[in-house]
């Protein structure tokens, strides 16, 4: 965090010599009391008077410091923050999908909600705070060494308890905060998941189960915060009390000397106030190394992302498609012991259509998944004309590979941007891509047409709407690979063939289809059928092979009636 600490050098600078002038006043304060009360003492208006006069214009200027100190700080954590806000974001943005994903949604939501406010306020202000104290404690104790050594001795005999507090407990007090802001990280985490389950909540009549395990999740938070403020409360108030021993001291060894004739009453006042300059400061001193301590393990959290390596910085690039993906001998499991993918082994031509089709669970998704580098550690190889994947960029690679998910992920903004995604294309090219997803019925029927707003998540479309986007949104990429995981899963089955038709259509384009709808006259349009069975690759080959064989695609296709309703005529007809 020094990095951050050190960014805007000038008006750290500038804060700091603020800061000392700042303390320069209260030693001035201190003197003018001790004038103030000698004058009384020796009776001297005239002196009394031009103190009082002094005084005024202290008073103002000390109040336009006091003022300009707090603007000038403001500035130097508002620059600070706004950098360090945009280098972890841009940090974020830039790591891959794999370890993107090892962390939780909302740890990183709570890194840039709650952490960062105590980021601010436990490490930044605090240290600020710690080198305001520091150059009042030592203004005020040269200033009282000079007034009176003795009253030194005194402040060193009783000084030492308000260091040693943050030291015995410190450890205890970052340990609880860390607790405390793990538990609103999980507070977030089980917030974000009631609000978007809300409608499943209430179909499912289970308001009440929700809102007990709303209040466990509340109350971890509410016990955190209590067991931190618990300890951090005890810390302060055994500095306090070791700081008001202090004070004690000081007045009572002063008073002595009064007493004996070594020091005026003025001294004694200024002494008083002088020690202020040097409890406060011992207290707060104390209160901010605990507060930069506690904050080390949070500090740990962003330092982690901050300087996390962004591993696409040396792979190769590739830009285009010219041969073949291959799958040679890849195994998978996402836990140890339990294969997901054994010895999966084809190769898609370009421009060849292809179809992977299993029961649920087979590992079709996951198949899609490697090859688009979500995960690394298979065992095997998966090439695109020749070239291990792990050794291509991951920019690159989505340079060449477009991806249609089942659950789409929408912007709150309109048709038309969720198509683009912040790009520029012409209109006759988006219109292209519109007919060629099946869009244009839906933008001719809205009023704003393209320019119609989806809603949050799209909540103003429908699934096979947000489907239809999705699709536009792969094609205006014009990626030469393309993938879709039960992508037209919520279409209705002349459309879902329409669409699919219109991408078979699409000569250059390889095509990579996971889906469960075996519906005959689509999947006879695919070059290739990969059927999966419990990880293993059980058949491949065209449709009427695979019928002919009467294997384990043939049991599936039956099953699911694609021979037996009679349906495939109706497709053909409809797409005629
Ligand atoms: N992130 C994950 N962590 C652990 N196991 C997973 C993960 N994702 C999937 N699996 C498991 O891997 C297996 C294969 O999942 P995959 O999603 O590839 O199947 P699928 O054939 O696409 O299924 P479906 O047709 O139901 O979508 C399943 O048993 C699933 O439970």
């Amino acid at each position: 965090m020094k990095k951050y600490l050190y960014k805007h050098k000038g008006l750290l600078i500038i804060n700091i010599i603020l800061m000392f002038v700042l303390t320069l006043t209260d030693i001035l304060l201190a003197l003018g009391l001790k004038e103030i009360v000698d004058s009384g003492v020796n009776k001297n208006i005239d002196r009394f008077k031009e103190i009082l006069f002094y005084a005024i214009i202290f008073v103002i200027l000390s109040f336009l410091l006091d003022y300009i100190v707090d603007v000038m700080k403001a500035k130097y954590i508002n620059k600070t923050f706004l950098d360090l806000k945009e280098d972890l974001f841009s940090k974020l943005i830039q790591k891959d999908i794999m370890s993107f994903r090892k962390q939780n949604i909302s740890h990183y939501i709570s890194m840039f909600t709650n952490d960062i406010t105590m980021l601010e306020q436990d490490y930044f202000n605090t240290i600020l705070d710690f080198i305001y104290q520091s150059f009042r404690l030592i203004t005020a104790t040269v200033t009282i060494v000079i007034i009176n050594p003795y009253l030194l001795v005194t402040v060193i005999i009783v000084g030492g308890l308000p260091i040693l507090i943050p030291n015995l407990f410190g450890k205890k007090v970052s340990q609880y905060k860390k607790e405390f802001s793990d538990s609103l990280s999980n507070f977030t985490t089980s917030m974000k998941e009631f609000l978007s389950g809300y409608e499943v909540i209430k179909s499912f009549n289970i308001e009440n189960k929700i809102k007990e395990e709303y209040a466990n999740f509340n109350s971890e938070v509410e016990r955190t915060k209590y067991r931190f403020k618990v300890i951090s409360s005890f810390v302060t108030a055994l500095s306090s009390v070791s700081g008001f021993l202090m004070f004690l001291a000081v007045i009572v060894v002063g008073t002595y000397m009064v007493i004996k004739g070594l020091m005026t009453v003025g001294y004694l006042i200024a002494s008083v106030q002088l020690m202020n300059y040097i409890v406060s400061p011992l207290g707060n001193l104390a209160g901010d190394i605990n507060k930069i301590k506690s904050i080390k393990k949070i500090n740990e959290k962003f330092m982690e992302l901050l300087f996390s390596t962004v591993s696409d910085k040396e792979g190769i690039e590739k830009v285009a498609f010219n041969d073949k993906i291959e799958f040679k001998n890849v195994s998978f499991s996402y836990k140890e012991g339990r294969d997901v993918l054994k010895d999966v082994n084809f190769s898609i031509s370009k421009g060849e259509k292809c179809a992977i089709v299993g029961s649920s669970g087979s590992g079709k998704t996951t198949i899609l998944k490697l090859l688009l580098g979500y995960f690394d550690d298979f065992d095997g190889e998966i090439t695109i004309d020749g070239i291990d994947i792990r050794k291509i960029k991951a920019d690159s690679l989505y340079q060449l590979i477009s991806v249609i998910q089942q659950e789409v992920f929408m912007f709150d903004s309109s048709i038309k941007e969720n198509i683009v995604l912040f790009n520029d294309y012409s209109d006759n090219y988006l219109n292209e891509i519109i007919e060629k997803s099946g869009l244009k019925p839906l933008i001719n029927s809205l009023d704003n047409g393209l320019n119609t707003y989806v809603g949050e998540s799209g909540c103003n479309l429908s699934g096979g709407e947000r489907q239809r986007i999705a699709i536009a949104r792969a094609l205006v990429k014009n990626t030469p690979i393309l993938i879709l995981d039960e992508a037209t899963s919520s279409l209705d089955n002349e459309t879902a063939f329409k669409i699919e038709n219109s991408l078979i259509d699409i000569k250059e384009l390889t095509i990579l289809v996971v889906t469960h709808k075996l519906i005959g006259n689509i999947l006879e349009k695919y070059d290739k059928i990969i059927v999966i069975k419990e990880g293993r690759i059980k058949e491949i080959g065209t449709f009427q092979e695979l019928i002919d064989k009467k294997g384990y695609f043939y049991s599936l296709y039956t099953i699911e009636g694609g021979l037996i309703d009679g349906s495939e005529s109706k497709y053909l007809s409809a797409a005629e």
